[in-house]
């Protein structure tokens, strides 16, 4: 439905096949065990695509910002604890000429990564807004994390990293800080989402449940990086 960054996707192989036909398909095609529905929500411009790039292809998306239309996803298969789990993960867009289209996708997510652009006041208002039509139209268990997005960014900052931490806290969701242009805590944030739902499908009924926000903590302290995390 997307026609989002055309311009990556029309990239030619010498053989003449699209490159990201190519892509698609070995996405696809990749052997897994077990899959689930991610999706990517947020004001307009927060960066939700770059994040998927980021975490996908290990790039990032500079240049002229052009805005998503519709919905778009990719594949990655991640492996957790001995298991190929595949994230299938849907890019939405911000803006609200949209919403009608991307709300009929929120009952079929098993996570929702909700971002934020530190650099923007009005992103980080718009959350609330955000979580309340979360509520409404995703499923009553899905996952949600909170992403605070272009860290890299520091000399803009407009939100706090500690009022990331207090909204979050207050909708018991778990929060990091993010950089698609940097790379930072982006593989981290998908992978304490895999895990989760990995547990939650494979949960034996005597078995300690996962703490996706012990893991984010616990993952932070081995890297050596205090802040941006719940
Ligand atoms: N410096 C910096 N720029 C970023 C980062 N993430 C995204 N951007 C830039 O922000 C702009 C918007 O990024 P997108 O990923 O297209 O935003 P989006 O949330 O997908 O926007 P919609 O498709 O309209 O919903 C682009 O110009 C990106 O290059 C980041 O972490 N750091």
């Amino acid at each position: 439905m997307s026609t989002k960054k055309a311009s990556l996707k029309d990239k030619e192989t010498k053989n003449g096949t699209s490159k990201y036909v190519l892509e698609r398909c070995a996405s696809v095609c990749e052997y897994f065990d077990i899959a689930f529905k991610v999706m990517l929500l947020g004001d307009s411009a927060v960066g939700k695509t770059c994040v998927l790039v980021r975490f996908k292809d290990g790039a990032f998306l500079g240049g002229n910002f052009i805005a998503t239309v519709g919905i778009d996803f990719r594949n990655k298969v991640l492996t957790v604890d001995n298991a190929k789990v595949k994230l299938q993960i849907w890019d939405t867009a911000g803006q609200e000429r949209f919403r009608s289209v991307t709300h009929a996708y929120y009952r079929d997510a098993q996570a929702l990564l909700l971002l934020y652009d530190i650099t923007c006041k009005s992103s980080f208002d718009n959350i609330r807004a955000w979580l309340t039509e979360i509520h409404e139209y995703a499923q009553k268990d899905v996952v949600i994390m909170l992403l605070g997005n272009k860290t890299d960014m520091a000399g803009e900052r407009v939100i706090k990293h500690e009022e990331g931490e207090k909204l979050a806290k207050e909708y018991g969701v778990p929060f990091m800080e993010t950089s698609a242009k940097t790379g930072v805590n982006v593989e981290l944030a998908f992978l304490a989402v895999a895990k989760e739902l990995k547990h939650r499908s494979a949960q034996q009924p005597n078995e300690p449940k996962f703490q996706i926000h012990d893991y984010i903590a616990s993952e932070k302290q081995k890297s050596g990086c205090c802040g941006g995390y719940m």
